[in-house]
């Protein structure tokens, strides 16, 4: 049959670095309002993005700004203002409320060592440049989403970050002291011979637990603020020894700092991905150093945001341990009554007119509107990612993107009603659109402006399909449950030509593919091949219950919904059924692994990226067993011991026990430095699959963790994989 795929990896390459080349939106900030000479009212709005620069090696960050004239009601003039600047070194920053000053964190490598500034900007003069690493107050800066923020107060004299708790230097027991031991660094920093460190012996083999995958090294935050005025910086007492702060803000009145803390007694279980670990919304007093609890302490919380009015805090809650990704609720907090109430509640079924649930597991930096009475979440609605405003005094919920054209927008900001979103699809890179948020009470529809627009690929074509498992694969515990699949394939197709697949299970398995723009799915389907990307009963965005419908079953669930939703798009007769493929990363490369064991005659090749092979092997070594558990079927607790029938059902529950069936050749991608999914459980396929013969391949990327996400990494993974698919499909 003839084929109409691009196999030449010259060729592929070009289209990968052609593709490659659109940025994505990291964040957007709304300027305060001027007024012009002439009475026009204007915000300038900063943008940041970022790229992957594959000479260079690396993801590039680089700002720019645009000018926004309106009425406060509707955007009547706006362009760019400038061009693109890459910003290098900065770790964080944030303009002062007013607008008047910035902070930065910056880190700079000063004669061969690492060092961290906080400066502060006024005007065009960097006013302040504090040597954070020579204070030597606390240990380096978080600049992660998870724990980390850079906070003005709301009288602009104090800055808030989050930093590692400094640990006196270790030494040996045989440490012989003499004045060479100081080093010149430490001389030019002003610690001079007689002020020298307090260090402690014996401790330098001590174990430190981190907080897991892309959280390495980060084990114990402290929360820390400047005073601008005397470049004095303290670390705040009062927070409890058990609790590890982040996500923090400056209280009403700059009393004092809520922020969220996470248990980690008995021990620190992996936070990335997972937002279900035990924790709470804490106060802590300036004054007093006294902290507060306010939230129950019972469940699990995160980005909590105060309201302009400053009376009100919002958060999402979920519950502690069970699936890592869940159905969240919208609490609210109020600052005056100190009362907390449940805003949006879980949703178990996709409501009448669409509702599914919020899933999220962090709320945009701001997300309040200008009356301090809605709130707008970002989130997956099924296959799209939609815009929806909730009505804080209701609880009623709306879409404010539901009618417009599909996709995924995500807000990046709203600032006094100005929402600044990002809006993609698998045929569209993203482009960044601005609009007025209606007046509440308003049923008027949302006239997004483009700011920045992006470049349609014609070529792509894409549906999400629907399917409905047949009744013998109905869930008896969460009966009728369906599910969605994304399918993109090249819009011009020969007469007679019938498309190669390549089916792709995502990740989590609490975890969803939305109609976003997709780098590799997109360079696949232009180089000629279909994507069907299925989100199998487990996947978010579909209501509590069919989250709930996969614990328990994973390997036959999620692996019988993928299969049917292959098959059924194989009635079509579009593809050709000798040329599939499957590919999957994670949970993702669990499905694909086993979809090779339980339908050996079917894939023709399979890519697999960090898979899970082995529930029961990997339950001691990832730093989340806890997943393991819940995934397999059973509660977890700190205290849980192993269990054989617990082993035995994690065992045949995982791939690894369908081995022996397996014919399709492997590609195994694995990262050496992943915690999540560590890399011996790639090689425990990888030796079974040499023990039978099975053709397979193993790329081993250092420096990389779960995501293979290093531009070379990246890259070298998808040519492979083109490579690999384009030779087993026979292409
Ligand atoms: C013990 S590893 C479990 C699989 C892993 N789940 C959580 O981290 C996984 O499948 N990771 C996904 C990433 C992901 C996870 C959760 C939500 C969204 C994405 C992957 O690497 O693709």
């Amino acid at each position: 049959m003839e084929s109409q795929v691009m196999t030449n990896p010259e060729d592929i390459s070009k289209l990968y670095r052609e593709l490659s080349l659109f940025p994505s939106l990291t964040r957007a900030d709304v300027g305060p309002v001027i007024t012009s000479q002439y009475g026009g009212k204007y915000s300038n709005i900063y943008t940041e993005w970022s790229q992957r620069d594959l000479e260079r090696n690396e993801n590039v960050k680089f700002c720019r700004q645009y000018i926004v004239f309106h009425d406060d009601k509707s955007v009547v003039y706006s362009g760019p203002s400038g061009n693109c600047t890459e910003i290098k070194g900065e770790l964080l920053s944030k303009d002062s409320p007013s607008g008047d000053m910035k902070a930065v964190v910056r880190e700079s490598i000063i004669k061969g060592e690492d060092k961290q500034f906080l400066e502060i900007w006024s005007k065009n003069i960097k006013v302040k440049s504090i040597n954070l690493t020579a204070l030597k107050k606390h240990g380096k800066v978080y600049e992660d989403d998870q724990f980390g923020c850079l906070v003005w107060s709301h009288s602009e004299t104090h800055l808030l970050y989050v930093a590692e708790r400094k640990r006196l230097k270790a030494e040996s027991f045989f440490q012989s002291v003499s004045p060479e031991s100081c080093s010149l660094a430490d001389e030019e920093e002003g610690v001079k011979m007689g002020k020298e460190e307090e260090t402690t012996k014996g401790e330098q083999f001590v174990f430190y637990e981190d907080w897991g995958e892309t959280l390495v090294s980060k084990s114990s935050p402290v929360l820390c603020v400047l005073d601008i005025e005397g470049s004095n910086v303290s670390v705040l007492e009062g927070v409890p020894d058990n609790i590890s702060p982040g996500q923090a803000f400056w209280a009403p009145s700059d009393t004092g700092v809520v922020f969220v803390g996470w248990w980690h007694e008995p021990f620190r279980l992996g936070l990335k991905y997972s937002p279900n670990r035990r924790s709470s919304l804490f106060y802590v007093d300036l004054t007093g150093g006294q902290c507060e609890q306010l939230s129950s302490g019972s469940s699990a919380v995160c980005s909590p945001k105060l309201s302009p009015d400053q009376c009100r805090i919002i958060y999402l809650e979920c519950a502690v341990y069970g699936p890592h990704q869940q159905c969240s609720r919208l609490c609210m907090y109020d600052w005056y009554t100190k009362r907390t109430s449940v805003v949006v509640d879980v949703v178990k079924r996709p409501r009448e007119d669409g509702f599914a649930g919020i899933y999220s597991s962090s709320l945009s930096p701001l997300c309040w509107s200008a009356d301090s009475q809605r709130i707008l979440v970002s989130c997956p609605q099924g296959s799209r990612k939609d815009l929806l405003l909730v009505e804080t005094t209701t609880g009623s919920v709306t879409s404010l993107t539901s009618k417009s054209p599909g996709g995924s927008w995500s807000l990046l900001t709203i600032e006094r009603n100005l929402m600044v979103v990002s809006w993609s699809s698998p045929n569209c890179p993203p482009s960044l659109r601005v609009g007025f948020l209606p007046l509440g009470g308003s049923r008027e529809e949302v006239d997004w402006v483009v700011l920045e627009d992006s470049q349609t690929q014609p070529d792509i074509d894409w549906q999400i399909l629907n399917f409905t498992p047949p009744p013998e694969q109905d869930n008896s515990q969460y009966p009728g449950l369906d599910f969605d699949a994304l399918l993109l394939k090249p819009k011009d197709v020969k007469e007679g030509v019938k498309l190669p697949l390549i089916v792709t299970p995502h990740g989590g398995p609490h975890s969803v593919i939305v109609a976003d723009w997709l780098l590799s799915s997109s360079v696949l389907c232009r180089m000629g091949f279909a994507i069907l990307l299925v989100n199998y009963r487990g996947s978010i965005g579909y209501g509590q219950d069919s989250i709930s419908s996969l614990p328990g079953n994973v390997g036959t669930q999620d692996v019988k919904d993928v299969q049917f939703a292959v098959e059924s798009v194989l009635r079509g007769g579009a593809f050709d059924e000798q040329k599939v493929a499957v590919a999957g990363g994670s949970h993702g490369g669990f499905v694909a692994c086993h979809l090779i064991g339980q339908y050996p005659e079917f894939y023709k090749a399979c890519v697999a990226r960090n898979p899970v092979i082995n529930l029961a092997s990997m339950i001691g070594s990832t730093d989340i067993p806890d997943w393991c558990m819940v995934e397999a079927g059973y509660n977890y607790s700190t205290d849980c011991l192993p269990d054989p029938a617990v082993w035995e059902q994690m065992l045949n529950k995982s791939p690894i026990k369908h081995v022996k069936q397996v014919k399709t050749p492997v590609l195994l991608t694995l990262g050496e430095d992943d915690k999540r999914v560590p890399p011996k459980q790639g090689i425990e396929y990888y030796r079974a699959l040499k023990a039978l013969q099975v053709p397979v391949r193993l790329l081993w990327y250092p420096g990389n963790n779960h995501s293979l996400s290093k531009v070379d990494a990246e890259s070298d993974g998808f040519m492979n994989i083109a490579l690999w698919m384009t030779q087993h499909l026979s292409l």
